[in-house]
């Protein structure tokens, strides 16, 4: 048994990419990706339309099969019996079965999941005062995320897997659902890995960070380091000081440039410079509007950083 293997079986890791990659007829979804998710994470996966998020996320819940690579899920490299009570995944389109009820859509759950949690699921369906009696087919897109989040988390998983769950509610809806998430991951340390364009619906609740690009991975690793490497750096200095650190991606206006930059050993450089820890903020945008990965990605942040 090799380092990683004995991390995984350890529950070390709740994903770990290797070589990753997902072809279409079209092209590839996804290309020569690596990470690590540690269990007991709240993971954010960002990225622009067509990225490869969805993809990423279906891959983990096995409704993919890679082309090349693999992504191990809680340790196990295949699509196991053992793992599927283990993994929940809310998908984009949140397909439920329109003539069941909402009553009916629990005891399916319950008869479904050897772990059941039925208090919660009919928490999350009550706060969202949905009668048992009402059919899947007759609830609006929110209401039937707030069923397909019962279904998910009633399910009590260790790993739950969320492709844009917050998209179509209410802001009240998104507040407490997120709290729901929040609560469960510290009670029982569920890994929760979360897409979002919504970039302030992830900060302060996320503690790891995905970042997908044109199919690769941009930036991965634990939020708080990638925040403390970068600098946002203001200023009408000349940009080629900056030479000590690794530009990001700067804008000018007149005279002032704004840069957000990996922090190099040769700070000095920056003292003409402003300079503040980037928020989560700073951070995606700057990487997103950056130069195209396609011929210069690396996997992972720790090789991007080298
Ligand atoms: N079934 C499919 N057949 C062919 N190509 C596909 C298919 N599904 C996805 N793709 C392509 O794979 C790439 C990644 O798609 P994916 O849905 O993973 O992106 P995403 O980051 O989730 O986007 P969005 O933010 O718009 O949901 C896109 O170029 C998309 O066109």
């Amino acid at each position: 048994m090799n380092s990683t293997d004995s991390q995984s079986a350890q529950g070390g890791l709740a994903l770990e990419a290797v070589g990753l990659g997902l072809q279409h007829q079209d092209g590839w979804a996804l290309r020569n990706c690596a990470f690590e998710l540690p269990v007991g994470r709240v993971c954010g996966v960002v990225g622009p339309n067509g990225a490869g998020k969805s993809t990423l996320l279906a891959l983990g819940a096995r409704l993919l099969t890679p082309t090349e690579g693999e992504l191990r899920v809680l340790g196990e490299s295949g699509d196991t019996p053992e793992l599927r009570p283990r993994v929940g995944f809310v998908a984009q389109d949140k397909p439920l079965y329109p003539s069941f009820t909402v009553a009916e859509t629990l005891r399916l759950g319950r008869e479904l999941n050897p772990r059941w949690d039925q208090q919660l699921a009919q928490r999350i369906v009550d706060q969202g005062e949905l009668s048992g009696k009402a059919r899947i087919g007759s609830l609006s897109g929110g209401q039937r995320t707030r069923v397909a989040l019962a279904l998910a988390l009633g399910k009590r998983p260790e790993l739950l897997l969320l492709d844009e769950p917050m998209a179509d509610l209410d802001p009240l809806a998104r507040h407490q659902l997120m709290g729901t998430l929040m609560a469960e991951a510290a009670e029982h340390g569920t890994t929760i890995v979360l897409s979002s364009h919504v970039l302030a619906e992830l900060d302060g609740v996320i503690d790891h960070l995905l970042l997908v690009r044109s199919g690769r991975i941009m930036l991965a690793g634990e939020l708080d380091e990638l925040l403390d490497a970068h600098l946002l750096l203001t200023g009408g200095g000349d940009p080629a000081q900056l030479a000590g650190h690794t530009v990001v991606e700067s804008r000018s206006t007149g005279r002032r440039t704004t840069a957000l930059v990996r922090t190099g050993t040769n700070t000095d450089a920056t003292d003409a410079w402003e300079s503040s820890r980037p928020s989560l903020e700073d951070l995606l945008l700057g990487y997103l509007r950056s130069p195209s990965p396609a011929d210069t990605t690396t996997s992972t942040y720790s090789e991007a950083a080298a």
